[in-house]
């Protein structure tokens, strides 16, 4: 054991009710949201396929010039009360939003910095309305909060000198006063999603990151937050030197998933995976047609894939500068709720079922012991194959919606095939599975002598 002041706080998951309900909610949704969305991509004629919330960078824009897009912030359509009736068709249980992204600009009127939508022609606290509209659908909100700050003169990648650290020691207070003021203004916050902590001043200063990861926990008790905020005492980020998470839950899959047969050890901690709808946008882009844009289906195989290793799912959208949503985003989010609204009891408060992974789709356990299978890929065979760990037997399979009871037959130790619906679902289907401890199957069972 490395002796460590800054590292794991959480000895295992957390089992508190605020942790419960974060597990619980499962679907989320992400809001990247800020001045990015007013060129969406574009900077003097010239179309950026990277990230659009990176613009910035990628047409090496000075901070006073981007910020000045300030001068344009007037989202006219932006209804917090449409935003939060989309989410909730949509079947998220919690909304993740960007307080204020790499560039510096907040969504609330922060006294510490004349970069918000305060200085803005808008002039109005969109994150505040955000908050309540969400609230008011019963949406937990949480923060996104990105502590690398373009906009700040004090910000260092890394601290080569005196000056580096007394600079960055001004910033890590900027930042605090900034965490404080969200804290207090947005008492109903659920969880901070840290971002931008990758630099090397962030890794020198992992005492900073414990401390902020213990300021907002006494500031709002229950409250969740990521590992990407923490550093220890070595500068090493998710899990410390000993090897525990820090933070709540695992916060590295963004835009990837853990392997369903290889990395079954994040069944083991809490995780929450973010994904983008194109290849890697956040923020608004005009032009989707620059990489692949996913169906509905493929958003919800990596929702239940999410949910089958433990762990939830955030699914992006990124506003446009005028606070309305594009088309295949309001279009997604309805075909999302559509299938949410059939077959969300196999997601919602689901867990990992301990069941091995088979070709046709996910498993997902609920908490009174049912497992559902999630069917993605009916098999020609139209038998459905279930190996159950040892000790386990299947007694009953029934289609979820309309209860049609599918055919069990046991076809050797441990192993069943499930039939598959009389009449074709016409698309990913959930049957729940009844199982049982058994006494001990059938003496009939040898394995070969080899
Ligand atoms: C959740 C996402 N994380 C932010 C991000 O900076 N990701 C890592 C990254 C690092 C370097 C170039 C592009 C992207 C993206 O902008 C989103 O906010």
């Amino acid at each position: 054991e490395i002796p460590l002041k800054y590292g794991a706080t959480n000895d295992g998951k957390r089992q508190d009710p605020a942790m419960q309900k974060f597990r619980d909610n499962r679907l989320g949704a992400f809001i990247h949201w800020g001045l990015y969305a007013i060129p969406g991509g574009e900077w003097n004629g010239k179309v950026y396929g990277g990230a659009a919330e990176w613009l910035k960078s990628w047409a090496k824009v000075p901070a006073d010039e981007w910020l000045k897009l300030m001068d344009q912030w007037n989202p006219t359509k932006f209804d917090a009360k449409k935003w939060a009736k989309m989410a909730k068709e949509m079947g998220a249980k919690y909304v993740k939003i960007t307080t204020k992204h790499h560039e510096g600009f907040c969504l609330w009127p922060s006294k510490y910095s004349k970069y918000t939508v305060a200085n803005t022609p808008y002039k109005k606290d969109v994150l505040g309305e955000m908050v309540k509209a969400y609230n008011d659908e019963g949406i937990d909100v949480h923060f996104y909060f990105s502590v690398m700050d373009w906009s700040h003169p004090d910000y260092r990648y890394s601290i080569k000198s005196e000056e580096d650290s007394i600079a960055f020691s001004r910033f890590l207070e900027f930042t605090d006063n900034q965490l404080k003021e969200l804290a207090t203004r947005y008492p109903t916050v659920k969880d901070f999603w840290f971002d931008g902590t990758w630099d090397a001043s962030i890794k020198k200063n992992g005492w900073w990151t414990a401390h902020a990861e213990q300021m907002l926990k006494e500031m709002l008790p229950g409250v969740t937050i990521n590992s990407r905020l923490r550093a220890d005492d070595n500068g090493k980020r998710h899990f410390d030197s000993n090897g525990r998470l820090m933070g709540d839950y695992e916060s590295g899959y963004e835009r990837r998933l853990p392997d369903p047969v290889k990395d079954l050890k994040v069944t083991q901690w809490d995780w929450e995976a973010c994904m983008t709808i194109p290849e890697n946008q956040w923020g608004y882009h005009k032009d989707w047609s620059l990489s692949y844009v996913k169906t509905p289906i493929e958003v919800i195989d990596r929702i239940v894939h999410a949910v089958s290793m433990g762990g939830n799912m955030v699914v992006n959208f990124g506003p446009q500068a005028d606070g309305d949503f594009r088309p295949e985003e309001k279009a997604l989010a309805t075909a999302i709720g559509k299938w949410m609204h059939r077959y969300g009891e196999a997601v919602y408060a689901c867990d990992y079922a301990g069941f091995d992974k088979q070709d046709w789709g996910y498993y997902t356990r609920g908490k009174n012991g049912e497992v559902y299978m999630i069917v993605f890929n009916q098999p020609y065979s139209e038998r459905l194959v279930v190996k159950t760990p040892k000790g386990i037997s299947v007694e009953k399979a029934a289609l979820l919606g309309t209860g049609e009871e599918m055919n069990v037959v046991e076809t050797a130790r441990n192993e069943y095939n499930i039939s598959i619906p009389e009449k074709s679902p016409d698309e990913p289907y959930v049957i729940r599975l009844k199982v049982r401890a058994a006494k001990g199957t059938k003496g009939i069972y040898r394995d070969a002598l080899t």
